[in-house]
């Protein structure tokens, strides 16, 4: 088995598809309207799905805003070098609300950025070697 999506409800599809392509980098990989259910699903990711797993985003017609609680934590991405991938989100026009640097009570270095409907994604520096789990 393995991890294929984390599902996202957005309230406008085309704004969040925009800014997970062009502010964080990821590819349109399919995008599908359910008229009969009155939704939307686009999938968004640096791999094709059959590679790694992947955003799903949904657009319920008409819903525009969802209360996004307080148990929702983050989606993490890796990035080569945190302050640099900051930057440049920030100069495509993202939201970074933690700047990078070493994350509280530990050492890897992270930093989020906020997603247009106020998901939080956090870039994490790639170590050397994360530390091997068995499998
Ligand atoms: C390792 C990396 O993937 C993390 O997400 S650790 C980030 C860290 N998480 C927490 O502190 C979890 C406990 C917290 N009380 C919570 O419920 O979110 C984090 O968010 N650090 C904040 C920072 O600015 O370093
Ligand atoms: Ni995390």
């Amino acid at each position: 088995m393995r991890i294929l999506h984390t599902m996202l409800r957005v309230g406008d599809m085309d704004r969040a598809i925009a800014f997970y392509t062009e502010v964080l980098g990821m590819r349109l990989l399919r995008r599908n309207d359910y008229p009969e259910g009155k939704f939307t699903l686009a999938f968004v990711g640096y791999q094709n799905e059959n590679a790694g797993a992947v955003i799903e985003l949904t657009y319920n017609w008409g819903v525009e805003r969802y209360d996004l609680g307080d148990g929702f934590g983050h989606i993490a991405i890796e990035v080569e070098d945190a302050v640099a991938a900051c930057d440049g989100i920030r100069q495509r026009g993202g939201k970074v609300v933690r700047e990078a640097g070493p994350m509280k009570h530990g050492n890897t270095v992270i930093a989020f950025v906020e997603d247009p409907d106020g998901y939080r994604i956090e870039l994490i520096e790639r170590k050397a070697d994360f530390a091997e789990h068995p499998a």
